[in-house]
């Protein structure tokens, strides 16, 4: 049980805002604890019928805290539309509480498939999977918005993988360059996160989610991880830095994947593969595994068919997935207090305010400036 779950009274059977009837515990995070939940207006069959409510504790946090999980589901409500972004349907408080009302997601998160192996050996549901979450983060970017802790475990899917719906806005920012660095999933974050290869020079948020997706996809094409961290330390990274056919070489993977993935892995940001690029080399792809043909021509370790290669799956590995995340101080995005949202009973205190209101407006103005004085201005 999480910290989060075990602080928070049990809320099964409750209802929420008068039709959302808490069913059953989904799961719980590091903030919240998450419900599956009946819209008591939906006819019983209706795929509107079942939604994950996240409740979310007051108590505890600072006030800057709580501005976090506004911007969280300020920034999530914006690119909520997209079919490959998990939908918030609405966001509501009360003094001690957030709910946050998001579709019901019945195949788990990206993280069941990748250990159930589910993508392995499987092209077509590999390419459809993966281009969709390049898709999905390709609708966040074209917002201004960068996620910052792409992984498996912030990817929910359906039942056989085949959809995969991006979730937890809990680090996304509309910042294009940050200077924070360790924020994120070291697993996943860019040698430049990490401060120390860039001298801890700021860096390009949407850049370094280009390299998260990289990880993700070795995580569903072999069930492992490439090295633990992209910095000269891990024996595995220093490897790759070391021997460009250090992926080919350890995996049984493709040499037109292992193509694209050195363009993702590009240790300079400016030289990494776009997302336009990605999605392309994805769709024309061939295969992403090596072929019997290949293997044999192969005598490496992952010619093998060995599965201990690389470095194993480990889940929920968030050191830095934290509230507190300094970037408040100076975040440019005047999400932080929705009118009226703290106190008094329960009620809609989203969409309107934080959706169409600074956000929208926000993000809209930042595009006009783009177009006219081109990118990288602010
Ligand atoms: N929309 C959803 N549909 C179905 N299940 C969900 C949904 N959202 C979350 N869950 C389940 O609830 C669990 C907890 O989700 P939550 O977002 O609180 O935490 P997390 O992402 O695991 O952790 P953290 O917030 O620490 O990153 C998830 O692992 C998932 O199994």
């Amino acid at each position: 049980m999480s910290a989060a779950a075990a602080s928070l009274p049990d809320f099964m059977g409750c209802t929420i805002e008068k039709y959302y009837k808490l069913i059953e515990v989904l799961g719980s995070g590091s903030f919240g604890v998450v419900y599956k939940a009946i819209d008591t207006r939906e006819e019983a069959g209706s795929p509107a019928r079942h939604r994950a409510v996240k409740i979310i504790q007051k108590a505890g946090r600072t006030p800057k805290e709580l501005g976090v999980i506004r911007r969280e589901v300020a920034l999530h409500s914006v690119v909520s539309d997209h079919p490959n972004i998990i939908t918030i349907h609405d966001a509501l408080d009360d003094d001690d509480y957030f709910y946050i009302i998001l579709d019901f997601c019945p195949g788990g998160d990206l993280f069941y498939h990748v250990t159930e192996e589910a993508y392995m050996n499987n092209d077509e549901l590999l390419r459809g999977a993966f281009v969709s979450l390049v898709d999905a983060v390709q609708y966040c970017h074209d917002h201004k918005i960068a996620h910052r802790d792409l992984k498996p475990e912030n990817v929910l899917a359906s039942k056989d993988g085949s959809k995969v719906f991006l979730a937890d806005f809990g680090l996304a920012t509309v910042k294009r360059m940050i200077d924070e660095h360790g924020s994120g999933t070291a697993l996943y974050m860019a040698p430049e996160c990490h401060g120390k290869l860039s001298g801890d020079k700021p860096y390009c948020t949407r850049s370094a989610d280009i390299w998260a997706l990289g990880v993700i996809l070795v995580n569903m094409m072999t069930g492992r991880n490439p090295w633990e961290k992209a910095s000269m330390k891990d024996e595995f990274f220093a490897q790759f830095m070391n021997d460009p056919d250090y992926l080919y070489d350890t995996f049984a993977l493709s040499r037109g994947v292992c193509n694209i993935l050195a363009g993702i892995f590009a240790l300079n940001p400016l030289q990494r593969t776009s997302l336009c690029e990605l999605r392309e080399a994805v769709m024309n792809l061939d295969t992403f595994f090596r072929s019997d043909t290949e293997t044999d021509e192969s005598s490496t370790t992952a010619a093998s068919g060995e599965s201990t290669v690389g470095v194993p799956l480990s889940p929920g590995l968030s050191p830095d997935n934290s509230l507190s995340s300094d970037e408040e101080d100076e975040d440019e995005s005047p999400l932080a207090t929705p009118e009226g949202s703290i106190s008094g009973q329960p009620k809609n205190i989203g969409m309107v305010d934080w959706k169409v209101g600074s956000t929208a407006e926000l993000l809209m103005a930042r595009h006009r400036l783009e177009e006219q004085f081109g990118a990288g201005f602010y």
